[in-house]
């Protein structure tokens, strides 16, 4: 079971309607997008997260069920987590508001049952604020044994303390088997990816937009292009790509603590390539797709 760890909130997502621009509620956040896509490809998953008991919550907690993915959330009356949306191209930024929601206001001692867990996936802009962090690192960190991936998703404008947020990164990345970055998260840390390799990481994945992800092991760079669609939006592409990633290594086995083979790893990438296109060709984070790919 792999259990992912991180944000799940509402994107409001841009709409035109006839009184003008507007906006409508899609379920959202990158750990909950990573573990939808990880149950519609099959692979067994949960999701700990701060959920709350509003309705927004219960949408979210609904598309779980949908998608096979158990919901192991600490629930609280706080409100859900909004990031309103606007595309440019098809490139998403976001505006997040979440001050004093479920979501932010996890706790460390909100531990999720680890029962049966044997992976771990912490990511999202949850590393970047209080005291929901705190919560995320203290369970990498309380399971480093276990095999880690880490996608910190960085967005720059929401990082509340620079200081704050680089050294719990530098603290997750000595703990991370496989971690992924983009382009841009790269250029943000000002790190090369030998940096990432030297930090403990077996596996780096740099996501590459519609030109596919490059991964490096200490041995071998696989570079896997992404197929050719017409983009729709961004949202989720990352996310879908993480779940590919690893619903390919869970399944061949080759989701541990050691190097994956590059047949294994190679063979977990055009999975991840392939549900991340699907993906930026409609609209939302959680398009239905499980089908098609
Ligand atoms: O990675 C995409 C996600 O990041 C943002 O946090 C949005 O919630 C969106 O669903």
């Amino acid at each position: 079971m792999i259990l992912c760890a991180g944000e799940a909130l509402i994107d409001m997502l841009p709409r035109d309607t006839a009184d003008g621009p507007g906006f409508y509620p899609a379920t959202g956040g990158a750990v909950f997008n990573t573990a939808i896509a990880l149950g519609r490809l099959g692979a067994p998953v949960a999701l700990h997260t701060g959920l709350s008991s509003d309705l927004f919550g219960q949408r979210l907690a609904a598309d779980l069920v949908e998608s096979r993915v158990e919901n192991r959330a600490a629930v609280s009356d706080r409100p859900t987590t909004l990031a309103f949306v606007t595309l440019t191209d098809g490139h998403a930024e976001y505006a997040f508001y979440d001050e004093g929601t479920a979501g932010r206001m996890l706790a460390p001692w909100d531990a999720p049952d680890m029962t049966g867990v044997d992976a771990l996936f912490i990511g999202g802009i949850s590393l970047a604020v209080e005291p929901c962090a705190q919560a995320y690192e203290a369970l990498a960190l309380g399971h480093a044994n276990l095999p880690i991936m880490i996608d910190p998703n960085i967005r720059p404008g929401f990082i509340k303390d620079t200081d704050v947020f680089r050294a719990r990164l530098d603290r997750l990345l000595a703990v991370a088997d496989i971690v992924k970055l983009s382009d841009e998260d790269m250029d943000w840390l000002g790190m090369k990816p030998d940096d990432v390799l030297a930090a403990g990481a077996r596996v780096l994945c740099l996501t590459e937009g519609a030109k596919g992800v490059r991964a490096l092991t200490e041995d071998a760079e696989i570079h896997v292009p992404a197929p050719t669609v017409d983009v729709i939006d961004t949202v989720g592409a990352g996310d879908t790509f993480n779940a590919g990633l690893l619903a390919g290594l869970h399944r061949a086995g080759a989701l541990t603590k050691s190097t994956p083979s590059d047949t294994d790893l190679s063979a977990a990438l055009e999975l991840g390539v392939a549900a991340a296109a699907i993906t930026v060709s409609r609209a939302g984070a959680n398009p239905p797709w499980a089908r098609e790919l």
